[in-house]
């Protein structure tokens, strides 16, 4: 192997989707099957035995591709060097907890975080964030990273996305591969907004396709937007493979580009395109490109999707307003 590795911190690796994660990673699927990898897991220091678990069953799969595991408690000597970050350890809500209370434990834990970036990783860095509420959580880790270009820290919608592509595939009777230009708009919470009228099946209009409103707004947007708690109700545990899978899809298209006419739906910093106040980390339709990702421009939208749009945007602001209150950015 004579390419350099690629340093890659994993963040909550010993949870149920760094389990999930680390071996497609070590795979190549995130990155390539002709990119080598060096990988440090970053947990809080009751799991890192059990982090050291996982990397001994890393090293059991032998992968060609790994170049290093590196198992540490520490932020600043986790991200030191680091070309792509998964902030996926996040403090989950608990029983009696406000919004307020997780926003301010995630708070703890996402300044810091961004500030160890900020100090330490590589150039090139590229930041997903997976840990809920992940675009207010990313909006922390941001705002403490000022040396860092603030687009590249961005928020998981991935799986929101993938989600609606499943739904909307089933209605309509065809493969995913027949899809294209879905968006999710807003926040990756049940505010979110999966539009499919400028989305095509087949290269024909989706919402046209379909031609039912009914379903779309008392099927398939809530069954999309609900999701995570319908996974949670049947699972008994939060979306694990299915989220790893969407943060392999986010960095992987991230780093190598949407295909010619499609774009993906990430949460990334506004410019206050489509109305979205400059600066909240909300979901978009976008392009990649060179390792570049720019929002989708000229997208005529609706009174129907202006208004969904404009409530998940809103839900972010506050969120925003309740951690500037909280002194977190
Ligand atoms: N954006 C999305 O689409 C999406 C989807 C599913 C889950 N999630 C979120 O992802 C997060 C992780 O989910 P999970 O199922 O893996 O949870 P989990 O509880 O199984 O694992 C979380 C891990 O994070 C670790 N952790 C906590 N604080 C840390 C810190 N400061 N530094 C490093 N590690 C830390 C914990 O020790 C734990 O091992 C949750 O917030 C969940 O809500 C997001
Ligand atoms: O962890 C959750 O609350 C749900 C998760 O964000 C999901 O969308 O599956």
């Amino acid at each position: 192997m004579t390419r350099t590795p690629v340093t890659v911190t994993i963040t909550g690796a010993a949870g149920q989707i760094g389990y999930a994660l680390l071996f497609r990673i070590a795979s190549g699927q995130l990155l390539g099957a002709d990119v080598p990898v060096r990988l440090r897991l970053l947990e809080i220091p009751q799991a890192v035995k059990a982090a050291e678990g996982t990397a001994m069953e890393l090293d059991d799969c032998a992968f060609p591709l790994v170049s290093g595991i590196d198992i540490l408690d520490d932020a600043a000597k986790a991200f030191e060097g680091a070309n792509v970050a998964l902030l996926v350890g996040a403090r989950p809500r608990t029983k009696g907890m406000e919004r307020g209370d997780l926003l301010e434990a995630n708070g703890g834990i996402f300044k810091p975080q961004g500030e160890a970036i900020n100090a330490g990783a590589a150039d090139d860095i590229k930041v997903l964030v997976v840990g809920n509420p992940a675009n207010t959580n990313a909006l922390i880790a941001q705002s403490h990273a000022p040396d860092v270009p603030a687009e590249r820290f961005t928020a998981m919608t991935r799986l929101d996305h993938n989600r609606a592509l499943a739904q909307l595939s089933k209605k309509a009777g065809v493969s995913v591969a027949d899809l294209r230009r879905l968006t999710i708009w807003g926040n990756h919470s049940a505010t979110q907004y999966p539009d499919i009228f400028h989305a095509e099946i087949a290269g024909k209009n989706a919402a046209e396709t379909v031609n039912d409103q009914g379903w779309l707004e008392n099927d398939f947007i809530p069954t999309v937007a609900k999701r995570g708690a319908a996974i949670i109700e049947a699972r008994g545990a939060s979306s694990a493979a299915s989220a790893a899978s969407a943060a392999i899809d986010h960095v992987h298209t991230w780093v190598n580009g949407t295909a010619e006419g499609d774009w993906t739906s990430m949460a990334v910093v506004s410019d206050g395109s489509y109305g979205v106040p400059e600066g909240l980390i909300s979901s978009f339709p976008v392009t990649t490109k060179d390792g570049k990702w720019e929002i989708v421009q000229g997208l005529e939208i609706n009174d129907f999707s202006r208004a969904r749009i404009d409530a998940s945007v809103r839900e972010l602001a506050e969120e925003r307003d309740a951690v500037r209150k909280l002194g977190l950015i």
